[in-house]
């Protein structure tokens, strides 16, 4: 197997430890599944891009993110969807949207705290050249 697809296994193991330790936050539930479209109707009209912890993992298994950068973009997806359909002044939006600022510190953190630049680095590399 190339070296190049080495390193992108060791990627996708580091993602989905990263991805487990955030879904398994007790804080984060609101994100560990799709927004239930049954429950909101207006949902879709809002949100043209839903996006959500269990669709990231699987994601990561079928090999969607060629670097941590792409795992972030989904990430920032997750907080950008949630400060857009909570925009208002009520104590449930407020709520929502200060667990969106922190899902997106602990998910940088994290990435930061465990990951090699320079192995992010040779990720963006074989990405760019794809
Ligand atoms: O945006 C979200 C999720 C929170 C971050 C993602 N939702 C939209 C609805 C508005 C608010 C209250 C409930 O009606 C619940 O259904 C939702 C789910 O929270």
């Amino acid at each position: 197997i190339s070296q190049e697809e080495n390193t992108l296994r060791e990627l996708r193991i580091f993602l989905r430890d990263i991805c487990a330790k955030l879904a398994r936050n007790k804080q984060f539930f609101m994100f560990t599944k799709p927004v239930d479209i049954e429950e909101v109707p207006d949902y879709l009209e809002i949100i043209k891009e839903p996006m959500d912890l269990e669709t990231v993992m699987s994601k990561i298994d079928k090999h969607c993110y060629i670097c941590a950068r792409d795992f972030l973009d989904d990430i920032d997806l997750i907080v950008r969807n949630a400060l857009e359909y909570n925009p208002d002044k009520s104590a449930e939006d407020k709520h929502i949207r200060h667990r969106a600022c922190s899902l997106r510190d602990k998910a940088y953190a994290f990435i930061k705290a465990e990951m090699d630049s320079d192995f992010e680095d040779t990720c963006r590399d074989i990405r760019d050249k794809r």
